[in-house]
């Protein structure tokens, strides 16, 4: 049985495209409407035909849903519930996509009505790209899409988001919402909290010219590069919104970071060798484990 037969995506750039898309191929017989607060989104979603109906209120994306999905950036997740509580049906199920899973629980119950179960939700999968153009409905597939239900969520909803999530080709974990937001910390925001410094360092040297920074960026560089390149409205909001997690990482990665540095200057080729054939195993756990974005095709546009 299918989990929902109607679902409704606010916010129809990378993720929510992406998520219309693989409905699409996995649940054909799902309808699907979309709304975005940027016409211009609207007009090219119409165009890709990623919905069955692309409406131009938000009120009106979601009275006949079972499922709403909201897929805007986390800075707005409130505003759009707000934007379409009083058209929800009773007993629908809200979840989200947004990165950071704090605060969002607390922000939809406070403007959502009593009669919605509300699950919040994060697949772990993404590019750099953003806009709807950019999503895939391969997106999913063998990625982790992690929910932080709590004690007062309903159980049904649970399970048809976890079985909607399922369908998609993703693989599901709960999760208690501030944990996810300390390991999301490390193992993502930080990273791209490192890569946009670096790029910006790069383009901020004034012995090092722009087109040599293009021309020699050989393997690491490049690969910052791509990461360097994601929304800046999305990411702005991921670091404000877990900002405390972020902080106490930053002051965990600073530290080992002057360890680095004073093994450099003391030529201590033990402690970088040591360091450095801890993460190769790391690195070599997760292609085991078949976690690897390094697919030969993704990342490609391609439904
Ligand atoms: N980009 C990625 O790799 C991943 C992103 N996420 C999360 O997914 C969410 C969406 O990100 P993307 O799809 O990448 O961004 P995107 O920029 O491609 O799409 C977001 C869309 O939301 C629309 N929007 C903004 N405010 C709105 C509102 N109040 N009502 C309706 N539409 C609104 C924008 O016009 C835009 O089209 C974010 O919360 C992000 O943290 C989660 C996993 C991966
Ligand atoms: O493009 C990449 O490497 C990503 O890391 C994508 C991504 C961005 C944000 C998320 O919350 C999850 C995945």
């Amino acid at each position: 049985m299918l989990p929902f037969s109607r679902i409704s995506i606010i916010g129809l750039g990378l993720i929510g495209s992406s998520i219309a898309r693989a409905v699409r191929a996995h649940m054909p017989t799902v309808g699907i409407t979309g709304y975005d607060a940027d016409p211009a989104v609207r007009e090219r979603a119409a165009e890709l035909g990623i919905a069955d109906d692309v409406t131009d209120t938000p009120g009106a994306a979601v009275t006949d849903a079972d499922m709403v999905m909201l897929c805007v950036p986390v800075g707005a997740m409130r505003e759009a519930g707000e934007a379409i509580a009083a058209d929800l049906a009773d007993g629908v199920v809200v979840s989200d996509v947004g990165s950071v899973k704090g605060s969002i629980l607390d922000d939809l119950r406070a403007v959502l009505p009593p009669g919605v179960a509300i699950v919040p939700g994060h697949p772990v999968a993404g590019t750099e790209n953003s806009g709807p153009d950019a999503g895939f409905a391969q997106l999913f597939h063998n990625r982790w899409c992690i929910l932080t239900p709590d004690e007062r969520t309903e159980a049904f909803a649970v399970e048809r988001l976890s079985a909607f999530w399922s369908r998609l080709g993703a693989n599901v974990e709960v999760m208690d919402p501030k944990h996810h937001d300390l390991v999301l910390a490390v193992t993502s925001h930080l990273p791209h909290l490192i890569a946009y410094t670096i790029v910006g360092t790069a383009s901020d040297m004034e012995s090092v010219t722009r087109s040599e920074v293009i021309k020699y960026s050989a393997g690491g560089f490049r690969d910052f590069t791509r990461i360097a390149a994601s929304d800046p409205t999305m990411w702005r909001d991921v670091f404000l919104a877990n900002k405390e997690a972020v902080l106490e990482m930053l002051q965990r990665f600073t530290e080992d970071m002057t360890a680095l540095q004073r093994a450099i200057r003391w030529d201590d080729g033990d402690a970088l060798f040591n360091l450095f054939s801890r993460t190769r195993a790391i690195r070599r756990s997760i292609i085991d484990q078949g976690q690897d974005d390094a697919r030969p095709d993704f990342g490609r546009a391609h439904d």
